[in-house]
């Protein structure tokens, strides 16, 4: 999270860090006590190690109350993901047993309409991401408020020159952005994920290449089906 600020703790229970190694890779949020929404590309830095699932944190390094690493029992990418491919960038992971829900762990309401998010509505991106463009890595979750960024104006030629499809959305990025490591974390609009933090450009703070996510309506049947059809 580039040019935002630490969040109060615990506030976004629903956060979750995409661990390998006990190192933070990416973002995620649980959509249920059982699963969590990420983004596919976060495989890409997995290999064959062991992928966890920090749930109930806000420092990474610290002991807090209702922190705990869950273990991963299936991984679902959507199937028309794949490597250098910025669409369907989307990833639901099947935790090994249920975690207990409290006050630092939650899950967040996923918009399951397919209507676009009005230009200029402000939103809200968390993440364990880098914090400044040297790649500087916070030990706390931080977050940044950015606005909704019109399709038409994201797909002009000094943009993204049409490639923002009617499943993707943008954010603004002067200065404040998600960066590498915020990639799976949700955009939260009104309360609710609206979206993914999808890789993009890889460019962050820079107002030419906004932020671009995942849209989550366009995909709640895939979503639903995933969690109906999974066994355990
Ligand atoms: N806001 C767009 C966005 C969302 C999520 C991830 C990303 N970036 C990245 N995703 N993966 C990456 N691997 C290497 N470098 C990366 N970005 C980077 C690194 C240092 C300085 C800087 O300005 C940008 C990224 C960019």
């Amino acid at each position: 999270i580039l040019r935002g600020e630490e969040t109060t703790p615990h506030q976004r229970p629903y956060m979750t860090s995409l661990q390998v190694a006990g190192e933070h890779i990416c973002g995620g949020f649980l959509i249920s006590d059982q699963w969590v929404l990420s983004a596919a590309h976060c495989l890409e830095d997995v290999g064959n190690e062991t992928l966890q699932v920090l749930v109930g944190a806000h420092s990474l390094s610290e002991p807090e109350r209702n922190k705990r690493l869950a273990g991963v029992q299936e991984l679902f990418p959507h199937p028309n993901s794949s490597a250098g491919n910025p669409h369907d960038d989307l990833l639901l992971i099947q935790l090994k047993e249920k975690v207990s829900i409290n006050s630092d762990v939650q899950f967040l309401a996923f918009q399951r309409q397919d209507r676009d998010v009005p230009a200029g509505t402000p939103c809200e991106v968390a993440g364990w991401g880098i914090i400044s463009n040297t790649g500087k890595r916070p030990d706390k979750l931080h977050q940044v408020e950015l606005a909704v960024l019109s399709r038409a104006t994201c797909n002009t030629r000094t943009h993204y020159d049409g490639a923002v499809t009617e499943k993707l959305m943008c954010t603004e990025s002067k200065r404040k952005d998600s960066c590498k490591g915020d990639s799976g974390g949700p955009l939260v609009c009104n309360g609710v994920a609206e979206g993914v933090v999808a890789t993009g450009s890889r460019i962050c703070g820079n107002w030419k290449k906004p932020g671009i996510y995942t849209r989550i309506g366009p995909y709640v049947t895939w979503i639903e089906s995933v969690l109906a059809g999974a066994h355990r």
